[in-house]
């Protein structure tokens, strides 16, 4: 594969019309990088801008108030600076981040109850959750088309009716915060560790302030800058798992640039998931390699068939310290 030195940018206002162009770019981008900037995501700005707005509201209440909603083991509530490793294996100290994770509001009811800052403004959480669910869709849409998935099988419904937002799902909208300073005192140059993402893709918006980095081949990293009102898309391990390989889910990490110095990074990513109890079987696509190790004659080299919500669980426990 060659190096790319930039990362693709999709324009999904022609999907519509054009599903079938705008799925070839998406299955280019997958196939190669695993990352693509989607435009016309269908997200108002001032949603995006609010939800910014919001983050730094919380994100700057004294510590004891946020760690009453400390996170544990079914990832819901706030994560300390440091508490997270994402890159164990390579990284002296945790991330240099802070972060609040909210799971769906099933039903229109939050997972559990809300920090009060939270709680003030939960129509407007919901609200971009909601939003970031539906542009989820759309690219789930278009990953299905990619893939050619029969009509008979599912056709472009196929990742839809294993991501529905009222059921349980390792789904999660979250804050993050990558407060400035901190390099001089920890020598450390990665903010957030090399890592892929856990689930089928994630939306990720980043504001003002660059620092994300993309690996696009052994030796390169290539910056994931801001690009205006365009959402970064990446492929998660599910869908790498799901594509037996066909899909990339490239390792990303936030490293410290000198503007980190003085000024604090905000993001929010949206991890997409399905639901807990799909099982991780093979898709019906013909363009995917068979899995060999599923199919196998050899029942001791078979893989026992997981679901969405035992990988998550796996996954998850390497990476936190609860
Ligand atoms: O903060 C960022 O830009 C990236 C965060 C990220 O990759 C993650 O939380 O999985
Ligand atoms: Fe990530």
């Amino acid at each position: 594969m060659a190096t790319l030195d930039k990362l693709p940018i999709i324009d999904f206002g022609s999907f519509d019309k054009e599903p079938v162009k705008v799925a070839q770019q998406v299955l280019d981008a997958c196939k190669s990088i695993g990352f693509f900037y989607m435009t016309n995501h269908g997200i108002p700005l001032d949603k995006v801008d609010n939800a910014f707005e919001m983050a730094k509201g919380y994100f700057d209440l004294p510590s004891e108030e946020k760690r009453k909603f400390l996170i544990k083991e079914d990832n819901y509530g706030y994560s300390e600076l440091y508490s997270e490793t994402l890159d164990p294996d390579n990284q002296r100290q945790g991330d240099h981040k802070e972060g609040f994770n909210f799971k769906n509001f099933i039903d229109g009811k939050a997972y559990a109850p809300l920090p009060a800052f939270f709680e003030e403004r939960e129509e407007a959480v919901k609200a971009f959750s909601y939003a970031c669910q539906e542009t989820s869709a759309r690219v789930l849409e278009a990953f299905a088309i990619a893939l050619e998935i029969p009509e008979d099988q599912g056709g472009r419904n196929w990742f839809k009716d294993r991501h529905h937002y009222n059921r349980k799902s390792g789904q999660v909208l979250r804050f993050l915060k990558y407060p400035r300073g901190g390099e001089v005192s920890y020598k450390e140059p990665v903010r957030a560790g090399a890592h892929s993402d856990y689930g089928s893709l994630t939306l990720l918006f980043q504001k003002d302030v660059p620092g994300l980095e993309v690996q696009a081949s052994r030796a390169a990293w290539i910056p994931a800058p801001l690009v205006d009102g365009a959402v970064l898309v990446n492929v998660g391990d599910l869908m790498e798992f799901w594509t037996n390989g066909l899909f990339k889910s490239t390792l990303h990490r936030v490293t410290f640039l000198p503007e980190h110095n003085h000024l604090d990074r905000y993001s929010i990513p949206f991890f997409v998931h399905p639901e807990d109890g799909v099982l991780l079987t093979p898709i019906p696509s013909s363009i995917v390699p068979p899995h060999t190790a599923a199919g196998s004659e050899d029942e001791t080299k078979k893989k026992p068939i997981m679901t969405a919500g035992e990988h998550l669980r796996h996954r998850l426990k390497a990476t936190y310290s609860f």
